[in-house]
């Protein structure tokens, strides 16, 4: 469904000095500078797979994104999506995919969602009846009907969130990109919203791409992720061998009766406290008994607990190599 092959952009952009003698200074001298923020990067994805795209800030995932969906022109390399060249931008690709960026609206913000809703239908030529019924189904299942006819500037971040997701998905796109679709929102909508997506992908069996900064969303919806770090590919496989790779280290946390700083650990470990006055150590599995010993036998230890590495620590681990 998605076929990429050894896909680069790099900016051109400028530079400017500061205040008016920068500006002044600029109209005669205005150095281009380069950026390659996405670099020779390959690899297929199969219809009706979730996959999350990970890294670090200016990893390259929302360019990557920008030009699987047609925002962007590639600098060299080639891709397709559902068949066709995305930056072509043929009609009949546009019906094949939907975008939402959760930190940018697609929506009017001085129209109520509605509003954008038919006008899209318009562009993407939807049919009354599916119209009426995937909104319908979508605002139902987001808990989102009282909202379709409110001003969208009027609207929580949340709310706004869940009228984008159905404004991408009206036209019923086999090939959905959510770049970050739950940032900024509680818990409870970042539930609500990952529960749709998996339940919409089972549905329609669409494929999905998504970028997420937090480890929750990546981990309950996709088996599969690609990581990227200064534009370039450095993992694609399954979420499970990530974990995998660094279950050789784990957490020893617990809290104390009296101070634990001045303890001299084994194996030269550090300690480390978080602001609530809980400690913890990262070991080496092997080393974790020992650890332990030391623990108990110089220390009042109240409440200790061994857990395995946090996904981001593990995908972290990947980018410092
Ligand atoms: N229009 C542009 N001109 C110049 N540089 C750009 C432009 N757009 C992005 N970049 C640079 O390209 C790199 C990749 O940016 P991109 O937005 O793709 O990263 P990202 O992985 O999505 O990051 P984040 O997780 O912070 O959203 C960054 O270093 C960014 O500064």
């Amino acid at each position: 469904m998605i076929e990429v092959e050894r896909l680069s952009k790099t900016f051109a952009y400028h530079t400017k000095k500061e205040g008016l003698l920068g500006s002044i200074g600029n109209l005669f001298h205005r150095p281009t500078l380069h950026k390659q923020a996405v670099s020779e990067v390959s690899f297929r994805i199969e219809g009706g797979e979730i996959v999350g795209l990970l890294g670090p800030n200016g990893a390259g995932k929302s360019t990557l994104i920008k030009m699987l969906s047609g925002i962007l022109y590639p600098t060299s390399g080639s891709a397709r999506v559902a068949g066709y060249v995305p930056w072509e931008r043929a009609l009949a690709f546009r019906r094949s995919i939907g975008i939402v960026m959760g930190q940018r609206s697609q929506l009017w913000p001085d129209l109520p969602a509605m509003d954008s809703y038919l006008l899209n239908q318009r562009i993407y030529d939807v049919e009354e009846t599916a119209f009426r019924r995937v909104i319908g189904e979508l605002s139902e299942l987001l808990d989102v009907r009282r909202l379709l006819d409110i001003q969208v500037r009027r609207l929580s971040l949340g709310e706004r969130i869940k009228l984008d997701l159905i404004g991408a998905l009206l036209h019923s796109p086999r090939v959905v990109f959510l770049d970050e679709p739950t940032i900024g929102l509680d818990f409870a909508a970042q539930k609500s919203i990952r529960g749709f997506i998996r339940d919409y992908c089972a549905r329609f069996g669409a494929t999905i791409v998504l970028t997420s900064h937090y480890s929750t969303d990546i981990e309950d919806l996709c088996r599969r992720v690609i990581v990227t770090h200064h534009g370039k590919l450095l993992y694609d496989g399954e979420l499970a061998r990530i974990a995998d790779r660094f279950s050789f280290a784990k957490i020893v946390r617990f809290r104390v009766r009296s101070p634990a700083a001045a303890v001299a650990l084994p194996f030269d470990y550090a300690l480390q406290e978080k602001p609530d006055g809980e400690y913890w150590i990262e070991a080496r599995s092997e080393h974790v008994n020992e650890v332990i010993r030391v623990l108990l036998d110089r220390l009042e230890v109240e409440d200790l607990r061994i857990e395995h590495l946090p996904l981001e620590r593990s995908i972290e681990s990947l980018y410092v190599g």
